[in-house]
């Protein structure tokens, strides 16, 4: 099979695509022209909300070497493993990745050598649209426990599985053919953690959208994947602060949209992102239940907030497009979802064990004017089943975000102060009503009329808490 590659400067070319190992890899593009900055806007609820190099070409064994250790700015490269190795979903089209490792230290202070990491995190941002971190002794430990309790459950009965849905969260089970990407049935299968709110929070009392509890099938579930999400929470909270520095902006600027500034949600009582997380399967291409695409996983989309941190097992299946100023979008104001999902320039991610990824979410793209932008991603089917976790390092529910400013952070085109600003939590929830039209949670929120609460004052303002119990 063949395909096409554009690479910066160059004219067209054709590469080998397949199989995986023998692949020409492709790695840098030149960073794109800045795009003009979007004009946000909330959305209504709907149903089907259909709003949203360098210049080489290398060519690489299937296991290269290890580079020698570098020094702390400069990514490592890892070599991809051989035995039972990945390989690219069967049916697509695309090259693939050879992404160097980036070594995140566990505390980031403001020293030369940090801010050259983060500046160098921002061009691969810019270059790639994905970085790559090595996990630490810990994080492997997690990825490892909650992915044999993500086996556990998705092991379970269908009927033990559905039993674990929460009406006011989004949180629990979501059987393949449940969620929907740009109107075609996902085969992922999926549990949920949103934040988990006691049924006698406030919140909670005040019928809030998406705030509930997370309907845990059981402890150790429960325990193994709350401490991996936290401590992806206080790598997304240095991933944040490398980023700001990467910007030249002020510490706090971004970090302040999320309520802490050091990721481990030590903020005020209602404080702290919005962050989420799931465990994702995948069956085998042809072992699927018909409700979807032969072939497709997931359709393309960007996800919602700031980052994405994620791990896949060996099997191979996460597709990526790189930043181009040739395709805008802004999901937050008419759906990225389904975006080139069919045509050429997708990238596979193969999986490198020991390591997450990491992409942006829509948020990050609106902060930064399309500096840095959402990475669309899909998923393929393969010829096994595929187990996967994402984690996403989010703003605040209650934060109506406005570009930063300062730094590289491009100047605002016309009058700024025009800018209303993005409610996160509108954003959240007008993305969950699209993916889960037929979900109990979606209608419930729409039959109780709570979509009109996040107008409320106390949903727009970081740390509120509702005082009383709110009537809707
Ligand atoms: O399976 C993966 O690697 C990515 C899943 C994904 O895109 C998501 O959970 O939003
Ligand atoms: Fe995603």
């Amino acid at each position: 099979m063949k395909i096409s590659v554009r690479t910066t400067g160059l004219p067209l070319r054709q590469v080998a695509a397949l199989p995986a190992s023998r692949a020409v890899r492709l790695m840098g593009t030149a960073a794109h022209i800045v795009s003009p900055p979007p004009s946000p806007m909330a959305m209504p609820p709907r149903f089907n909300v259909q709003a949203a190099q360098d210049t080489r070409l290398r060519v690489q064994p299937p296991c290269s070497p290890p580079r020698q250790p570098a020094a702390n700015t400069q990514p490592t490269t890892t070599p991809i493993p051989c035995q039972g190795g990945p390989t690219m979903p069967p049916g697509h089209r695309a090259t693939t990745a050879t992404l160097p490792t980036f070594h995140i230290p566990s505390v980031i202070t403001p020293s030369p050598s940090n801010i050259l990491l983060g500046q160098s995190i921002i061009s691969a941002f810019r270059r790639d649209g994905i970085i790559q971190i090595a996990q630490s002794p810990l994080q492997k430990q997690l990825w490892s426990d909650t992915m044999a309790a993500s086996k556990r459950f998705f092991a379970m009965s269908p009927e033990q599985k559905a039993n674990c849905v929460d009406d006011q969260s989004y949180a629990g089970y979501i059987a393949s053919g449940e969620e929907v990407t740009d109107g075609i049935a996902d085969y992922s299968e999926i549990f949920t953690i949103t934040k988990d709110f006691a049924a006698d929070d406030a919140r909670v009392k005040a019928r809030w959208p998406c705030h509930g509890p997370v309907p845990w099938p059981e402890e150790g579930m429960k325990r193994v994947m709350t401490r991996y999400q936290e401590e992806l929470g206080r790598e997304g909270g240095r991933l944040v602060r490398l980023v700001e520095m990467g910007l030249g902006i002020e510490e706090g600027e971004l970090g302040r949209w999320i309520g802490d500034r050091d990721g481990d949600n030590k903020g005020k009582e209602g404080s702290g992102g919005w962050h989420h997380a799931r465990v994702l399967r995948f069956p085998p291409r042809n072992k699927t239940n018909g409700k979807g695409k032969e072939g497709r996983g997931i359709g393309s989309h960007t996800d919602y907030g700031l980052l994405v941190i994620s791990a896949q097992d060996d099997v191979g299946g996460l597709f990526i497009r790189r930043p181009s100023g040739a395709e805008k979008f802004a999901n937050w104001e008419k759906s990225a979802a389904g975006l080139r999902e069919e045509e050429e320039g997708w990238v596979f991610v193969p999986p490198v064990r020991g390591t997450h990824t990491v992409i942006l979410g829509d948020m990050m793209q609106y902060l930064t004017r399309n500096y840095l932008t959402a990475t669309p991603h899909k998923v393929g089917l393969n010829t096994r089943e595929r187990f996967a976790f994402a984690y996403f390092h989010e703003p605040s529910f209650q934060a109506v975000l406005k570009p930063l400013e300062g730094g590289i952070i491009p100047k605002p085109e016309g009058n700024s102060k025009q800018d209303k600003g993005v409610h996160y939590g509108t954003h959240f929830t007008n993305m969950f009503i699209r993916n889960y039209p037929d979900r109990i949670t979606t209608k419930r929120l729409l039959a109780e009329g709570r979509y009109s609460l996040l107008e409320r004052p106390e949903l727009r303002t970081v740390g509120a808490v509702p005082a009383v119990e709110t009537s809707v």
